[in-house]
This record gives structure tokens, sequence and C-alpha cells, in this order.
């Protein structure tokens, strides 16, 4: 079993939740009440700064340029495409300044909390933990949504394109195969470190959601 999988299957119960959470399924349908998609783009905005600069440490940490090459390819693509769709998208639900600078609700300091905890670690496998589930959750729950129904708004159709498809499954795979790889070299208590950050990850993940839902 690849070490990724098994990492996954540790953290089961809060990975199902939250890869089959009624706020992406009813984003997915059209029909999340547009106040809570305002308060999550909000938070989720603010997880975005310590997500560039988790995966800025992860490349700097890479074992050699080709391993990241395509680390360095997403990070534009989160600091360009993902980045305006966040401003498109307070423009067009008419977001107050006041509300698209709202002050981190708890799930969102728990993540900043534990990705600049990652990245300060200065270890590649522990950062690597973090944006596996990041990514890999998220890759999770918009891939069966994918492609998204021809009459949702972009707000809602954009965030299911931009975790699905063959370019962002290509991302998972990387970052799967990078966690892969390093795995083995590590020692037990190594190990038992990246898997305790993957389940906070993915703990996390759940309750970034279920946050979202309850705004
Ligand atoms: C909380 C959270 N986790 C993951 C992703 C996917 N990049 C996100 N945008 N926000």
């Amino acid at each position: 079993m690849r070490p990724t999988e098994h990492l996954r299957q540790l953290a089961a119960d809060d990975w199902h939740a939250a890869t089959t959470h009624a706020f992406t399924t009813e984003l997915a349908a059209g029909t999340l009440p547009l106040d809570k998609m305002r308060w999550y783009l909000a938070q989720d905005y603010q997880f975005i700064d310590g997500f560039v600069r988790l995966l800025a440490s992860a490349i700097a940490h890479a074992p050699s340029l080709a391993d990241s090459v395509p680390a360095a390819q997403f990070l534009a693509v989160i600091t360009g495409p993902e980045n305006t769709y966040f401003l498109r998208s307070f423009e067009a639900l008419e977001m107050t300044a006041q509300q698209q600078n709202a002050a981190p609700a708890p799930a969102t300091r728990d993540f900043q909390a534990l990705m600049a905890e990652a990245a300060a670690s200065g270890r590649y496998e522990l950062m690597l933990a973090v944006l596996v589930v990041a990514e890999w959750t998220y890759l999770s729950w918009a891939t069966p949504v994918n492609p998204p129904q021809d009459d949702l708004p972009f707000w809602f159709a954009e965030w299911v394109t931009l975790h699905a498809g063959d370019g962002f499954e290509g991302v998972v795979e990387y970052l799967r195969t990078q966690l892969d790889q390093v795995w083995p070299t590590l020692d037990a208590e190594a190990q038992a470190e990246v898997a305790a950050l993957f389940i906070r990850a993915v703990a996390l993940e759940r309750a970034f959601f279920d946050a979202s839902y309850a705004a």
C-alpha cells in the first residue's frame, strides 16, 4: 500500500466527513446559501496566505530541481488564477471590505498555525503531509461533481474546476509521490510525527467546512 494511502486510512472518519460535506454538496448543486459562501471565501483567502508560504517552503526543501518544478508551477496557479478567482468572487458577491477582511475564525487560525508549524519545521516530509491533505481532500470532493452543472455561477463552478481534472490530479499525484518517496527514509519517530500532522490536517479540513456551513 502507498504510504499516503496508509495515512489517509488513519484519518478515515474525518476524511470521509471532509470529502462528502454538505457544504461542498450544496456548492456543487448551486443551493449553498450565499452568506455561507461569502464567509468561506473570506476565511479561505486567509488560509491561502499561509498555504502559499508553506508551498514556497516545500519548494525550497525539495531534494532536487526536478522535484520542485511541479510545486513551483502549482504555486503559479494559486497566485494566478486561484487568487483572481477570490478577487472576482468578492466583487461579484458584493462583499463589503468588512466582509472581505473578517477576523480569522478559530478553524482558520488553527489551520494557519498548523501550516506555519510545518513550514517552520524545516522538514520536507512535514510540509508535504499538510500539502497532501489540503489538495487531496479537495480533489476527492471535487472530482465526483466535475464538470460542474451548466447553470452554476462562476463562484461555485470555478471552485470545482480549480480542484478537479487532469492538471489538478497531476498536482495531487506529484505531492503524494513526494511523500511516498520520503516516507521509507524516515525512522519510526519521524513517521509518527508525519502521521500526527496528517491526521490533524484532515481534522482541520473537516472543521473548516463545519464552520463554513454553520456560518
Ligand atoms: C481549507 C482549505 N483546504 C484546502 C484548500 C485547497 N487548496 C483550500 N482552498 N482551503
